[in-house]
């Protein structure tokens, strides 16, 4: 295996970057240096996770009503502790807590960002060893720099994102973000401590030939997706199919994995969830501005995820992301079937 010995780190590469976004006093630069530093952090739990107590639930549950997750509590603390470290955000939206977490102190109080966050996703694969992950989204405040930030500085349309990006810790940890002039991936280098740049520039394919669904709840599908399902294990050599269907059940992994092979994920609505279950803050709006950046699509099957006014912190929303041919035979699908 050749190692790659001029690789550029993170810290470098954000570094060389600010210089793409003119006035820029090294804010933004400060904050994602820190989301790397709690990105390691939670990568080290994750890694030994069988070897320290670390697994199981907590014992509480959240504002979702889901039962917590110790490594859930354990990602969410050490995020909200490096975000406040960071002195440039000054108020955090998280999966794990119900109102948002206001930073008061002097240096916060300035900050210019809010970061939403879903510190620990794919839950359900804690404790079974398989990847799972970190999803971010950053936003500048609305409030006046030096007031109390408040609920509405985070409610606002994706497009409004400064960055997002996401950390899938598995067989190797990567983190991979946008700032909107494209979508980078790292991976980290536990012999040097740090995040080097492996997948510059990433590009999605316009159409692929997986399809990323919980099949479990078909019955309860609009009639639409079931259609595109149906579609997409029919034979037709012409457009490659029948697709090949992967589910991991941690969103991380799944787009991640659609979006450097070409696929298309689907959390539709479902009789269990009339809203669909993904939230649009701190998992589906991040993933949009990632899936547009590199060249996809990102929809709740009839609207572009990042133009939807945000009304909660917590709302869900039907999610349909992936390669951009993939969604819009989908869409078509739900238009055909008047599911929307
Ligand atoms: O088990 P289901 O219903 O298919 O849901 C899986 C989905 O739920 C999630 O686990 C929800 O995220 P959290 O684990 O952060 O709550 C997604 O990662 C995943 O895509
Ligand atoms: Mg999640
Ligand atoms: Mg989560």
């Amino acid at each position: 295996m050749t190692e790659h010995n001029n690789v550029q780190t993170l810290n470098q590469f954000i570094i060389q970057r600010q210089s793409d976004h003119p006035g820029a006093k090294g804010e933004l630069s400060r904050l994602l240096h820190h989301i790397g530093i709690a990105s390691k952090i939670v990568n080290r739990a994750v890694n030994k996770a069988g070897l320290v107590d670390i697994l199981g639930e907590q014992g509480d549950r959240n504002v979702q009503g889901e039962d917590q997750q110790k490594l859930d509590v354990f990602a969410d603390t050490h995020f909200i502790d490096a975000l406040k470290a960071s002195g440039e955000c000054c108020a955090v939206a998280s999966e794990e807590n119900e109102e948002i977490i206001i930073f008061d102190d002097e240096l916060s109080k300035h900050g210019k960002y809010v970061f939403a966050m879903d510190p620990l996703d794919g839950s359900s694969n804690i404790d079974v060893n398989v990847s799972i992950g970190t999803i971010f989204s950053i936003y500048e405040r609305i409030s006046p720099r030096g007031e109390v930030a408040k609920t509405e500085d985070f409610l606002q349309e994706g497009t409004k994102q400064v960055a997002a990006g996401y950390i899938i810790y598995g067989s190797s940890t990567m983190l991979v973000y946008t700032t909107g002039k494209g979508v980078n991936g790292f991976t980290l280098d536990p012999s040097i401590g740090e995040f080097c740049l492996s997948h510059p520039n990433i590009k999605t394919p316009k159409t692929g030939t997986i399809y990323s669904i919980n099949e479990g709840n078909y019955i309860n599908f609009p009639s639409g997706v079931k259609k595109y399902i149906k579609y997409c294990q029919e034979y037709d050599k012409k457009s490659n199919r029948p697709y090949t269907s992967r589910y991991i059940g941690s969103l991380v992994a799944d787009f991640h994995r659609n979006l450097l092979n070409g696929g298309i994920f689907i959390y539709p609505q479902t009789r269990k969830n009339p809203e669909g279950k993904l939230r649009l803050m701190y998992e589906c709006n991040p993933i949009a501005f990632i899936a547009e950046q590199a060249g996809g699509k990102a929809t709740d099957g009839m609207q572009r995820i990042l133009t939807i006014k945000p009304t909660s912190l917590h709302e869900r929303v039907p999610f349909y992301t992936g390669s951009t041919n993939m969604v819009k035979k989908t869409e078509e699908f739900l238009h055909f079937f008047n599911n929307i």
